[in-house]
């Protein structure tokens, strides 16, 4: 079955080709990843997906519904959540309210109803709060739970930023450059987090990174794009042998 089914997406600026026809599917379960060089078009395909930029033409259907046109906020409460390139938490709140606001995407309730069903306001929080509680297990944050994130080392305030995308129960899970300014070890530790939420959870992931080696190990599919434009999708093997793929982006970096 196919949770994101994207259709010869075309996206330009005042002429220039940010995406050129692109179209990609991502399976459930699956770990998608796109490659290319920078100014390639990978966080414009991300912009794209979560509506943040609309595309001149071309589909994108995420769990058999159009998402061209919705806002981005729409997207977000259909399931798709993001991690960006930067760290983007409430810098001076806690682990544990950054993550319990991740969560609140999906309460139900305003001020207002909350004050009128107080009751199902309250299971809804004790039931939000659970569900924080065993993504700090999960992510092993617990020893961070109640400190303010600004202060956190770099790879905890990633981590934290995966907590909060995971605390909104996405059904998709777009990943911009998670690895990006890591040291080795956090790098390691990232992964073996990413491929938790695959085999533990069963997400579906979209994973841009400059990270080739991590590209490689992690991905069951890649696509490569260069000047907006596909270039090749498949297997990490196949992808390493593409010549299109060696000239383009490989061979570049080497
Ligand atoms: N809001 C914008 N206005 C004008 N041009 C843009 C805008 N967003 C992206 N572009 C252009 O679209 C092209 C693709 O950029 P994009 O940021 O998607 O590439 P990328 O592959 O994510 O690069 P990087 O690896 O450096 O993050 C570039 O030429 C970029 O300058």
């Amino acid at each position: 079955m196919t949770v994101l089914s994207v259709r010869d997406v075309h996206l330009a600026f005042a002429g220039v080709k940010a995406i050129d026809g692109v179209s990609f599917d991502v399976g459930v379960g699956e770990l998608f990843a796109i490659i290319g060089p920078n100014g390639a078009g990978k966080t414009s395909i991300f912009n794209v997906l979560s509506g943040i930029y609309r595309p001149q033409s071309g589909t994108v259907t995420f769990l058999g519904e159009d998402l061209i046109g919705l806002k981005p906020h729409r997207i977000a409460a259909r399931g798709m959540a993001r991690t960006f390139q930067n760290v983007e938490l409430f810098a001076g709140l806690t682990v544990l309210d950054n993550l319990m606001l991740g969560r609140h995407q999906h309460t139900r309730y305003g001020p207002l109803a909350a004050m009128a069903w107080l009751g199902r306001a309250r299971r809804a929080e004790l039931a939000a709060r659970a569900a924080v509680e065993e993504i700090i297990d999960f992510l092993e944050l617990e020893q961070w739970r109640k400190q303010v994130v600004g202060l956190l080392p770099y790879g905890v305030q990633k981590r934290v930023e995966l907590g909060r995308a995971l605390a909104m129960e996405p059904k998709l899970l777009l990943l911009d450059e998670p690895v990006a300014g890591m040291n080795l070890e956090e790098t390691e530790d990232t992964a073996r987090y990413i491929l938790d939420i695959r085999q533990e959870l069963g997400l579906p992931m979209i994973l841009v990174e400059h990270d080739m080696g991590l590209v490689m190990d992690l991905a069951d599919r890649i696509l490569a794009v260069d000047f907006g434009v596909p270039l090749a999708t498949g297997a990490p093997e196949e992808i390493r042998r593409d010549p299109e793929v060696i000239r383009a982006y490989l061979g570049e970096a080497s």
